[in-house]
């Protein structure tokens, strides 16, 4: 881990998902948002989107069990402010009482810095707000983006060219997929997948590979479709951004000749970061 000088302006990301809350430290150097990644002894010129110079990923449980305190000492204690953004609201409580003594900006849907075209801005998921705001970024001008967060939950989102995001669709993530399997039958067992890894064969030749073929497939096939429905309101080709624990898994086979796709781990990180002003 690198070591991270204490500024000010450092922000701590927080990004309280159903299954691991991620966080990312970035620092801003001269307003400006740079990463501490160097080459050579110069600082490397600003992403369009801001990249944390640390992150973890964790379960709450053990963030409580002393992980986070561990974490927090390892990057140097720079008590920085906080922006957490949370779907779960016993997760954020736990968090907010472990993280009192610091300054912590909960992050909201409906004042985030994008027009949401939905029904009801206060409901939708922060995490899909925040991951829409840093594809504003990413995505070039005039040009709509899908964005696909494979997580606990699948959302497939889609933001207009004029930046707003419009709304989507959410499904269950694979692991949940299986989960219910095992809670909802009597025969199927709970499979343990902490790495999808390579692609299933689609024919399973027993119980557990049968269901791994069904979750995966099922996963990559229910986001095909949902970005190309999506894609058929669309007068422009959309840049489509895939961002969640499981997205490295399925990242590959989402694209293809005529459709963009593109990776980014820390998308809603950056989104988060972005929203509590980390380059303003
Ligand atoms: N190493 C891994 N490889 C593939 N998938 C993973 C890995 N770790 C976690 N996952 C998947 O990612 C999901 C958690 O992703 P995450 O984006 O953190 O979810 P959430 O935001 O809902 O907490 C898990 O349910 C699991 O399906
Ligand atoms: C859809 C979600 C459950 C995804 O959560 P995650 O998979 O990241 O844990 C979350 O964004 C959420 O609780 N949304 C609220 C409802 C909505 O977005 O309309
Ligand atoms: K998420």
């Amino acid at each position: 881990m690198s070591n991270t000088s204490s500024s000010t302006t450092d922000l701590l990301a927080i990004d309280v998902g159903n299954t691991r809350v991620k966080l990312g430290l970035f620092t801003s150097v001269d307003g400006g948002c740079v990463t501490t990644a160097l080459s050579g002894d110069l600082p490397i010129a600003a992403p369009r989107l801001p990249e944390p110079a640390e992150t973890l990923a964790s379960t709450l449980d053990e963030l409580i069990a002393g992980a986070l305190h561990d974490w927090l000492q390892a990057i140097g204690d720079v008590r920085p402010r906080i922006a957490l953004a949370s779907v779960s609201r016993p997760a954020e409580e736990a968090l907010a009482a472990l993280l009192s003594h610091y300054d912590v900006q909960r992050m909201a849907s409906e004042t985030a810095p994008i027009t949401l075209r939905v029904d009801e801005p206060t409901r939708i998921g922060v995490d899909r707000v925040m991951a829409a705001v840093a594809a504003n970024r990413l995505r070039h001008d005039g040009r709509p983006a899908i964005v696909v967060d494979v997580g606990t939950a699948i959302t497939v989102d889609l933001i207009a060219t004029d930046g707003a995001l419009e709304g989507g669709a959410i499904l269950p993530g694979p692991t949940l997929a299986a989960r219910a399997l095992a809670e909802k039958t009597d025969r199927l067992p709970d499979i343990q997948f902490g790495d999808l890894g390579d692609a299933p064969d689609a024919v399973g030749r027993s119980t557990e590979p049968a269901i791994l073929a069904g979750v995966f497939w099922g996963a990559v096939g229910a986001i095909r479709e949902l970005i190309a429905r999506q894609r058929d309101r669309l007068t422009d080709a959309p840049q489509v951004f895939l961002t969640g624990g499981a997205a490295p898994s399925v990242a590959r086979l989402i694209g293809g000749p005529d459709l963009s796709v593109r990776c980014v781990p820390h998308l809603t990180l950056a989104g988060v970061a972005l929203a509590a002003g980390v380059d303003r």
